[in-house]
């Protein structure tokens, strides 16, 4: 990852870049009727990734996301896996040396955000632990109900295709409802998603590591964090109409 993709994709205040096709624009609309240009929303794509496929997804999710008018944090979760088992597996071991200066989620990250998209490998067909672990440290803000009506989507990688990505991205969904949050899935919204064949979120599949996300994974991520952030502009935009 070099200093550029960093500066782009870890601070918030970030503009749409991409040349990609903008296929909804109903927010947009309901953004012209206001008085004053609404600021931005806040995008956090926290994820986890060992060995890279979770990050690479990550990536165009916040493009996807940028591209729909939002201003984008990346940051991924704390390590917690054992030194001995990261030293153990050389990918593993490369992929945390490389993303050393991603900046690590914090509870301020999630406070701020109006949007969050949560990334994590699959494992045993359920989410990692470090995304859980992180996900467990939010009590706080759940008691007072700083998630209601905040836009959550989701994506994960897992080594074998169905070995358990729409458990692991549910488990995730789990949550939100528990949070009281909004699920915003990608459906089948854009032809990308009949060629991932998972509604659930983003996906792909790696065999453990060996292959990275193929276009058509990446087209789903984008799809996933566009609509995630166009559905919120568009609650966003019904709430200044209603006075709500
Ligand atoms: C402890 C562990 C459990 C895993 N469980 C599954 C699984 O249930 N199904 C599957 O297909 N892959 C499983 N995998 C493989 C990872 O999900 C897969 O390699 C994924 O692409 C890793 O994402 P990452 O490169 O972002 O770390 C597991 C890997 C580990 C280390």
């Amino acid at each position: 990852m070099t200093d550029e993709d960093l500066r782009r994709t870890t601070y918030y205040g970030d503009r749409p870049t991409s040349s990609q096709p903008r296929p909804e624009r109903a927010g947009e609309r309901a953004d012209r009727r206001s008085e004053s240009a609404p600021e931005p929303l806040k995008v956090a794509v926290i994820y986890y990734s060992a060995t890279g496929s979770v990050h690479e997804l990550a990536q165009s999710v916040a493009q996807g996301a940028r591209d729909a008018g939002g201003s984008v944090r990346v940051v991924r979760v704390r390590e917690t896996a054992p030194p001995e088992a990261i030293e153990a597996n050389a990918q593993w071991r490369a992929h945390l040396r490389d993303t050393h200066a991603v900046p690590i989620a914090s509870l301020g990250d999630v406070e701020a955000a109006d949007v969050l998209v949560l990334g994590s490998p699959t494992r045993f067909g359920h989410v990692s632990s470090q995304l859980q672990a992180f996900i467990d440290t939010w009590g706080p803000l759940w008691g007072d109900n700083a998630f209601a009506d905040k836009v959550f989507a989701a994506f994960t990688s897992s080594a074998t295709r169905h070995g358990g990505q729409e458990t692991t991205l549910m488990s995730i969904y789990t949550t939100v409802c528990h949070l009281g949050g909004i699920i915003v899935p990608p459906g089948y919204t854009d032809p990308a998603q009949f060629a991932t064949g998972n509604p659930y979120g983003a996906s792909s599949t790696s065999d453990n590591g060996q292959r990275p996300p193929t276009e058509e994974d990446l087209r789903g991520a984008w799809v996933t964090g566009h609509r995630a952030v166009r559905v919120a502009r568009e609650l966003a935009a019904g709430r200044r109409v209603l006075g709500a």
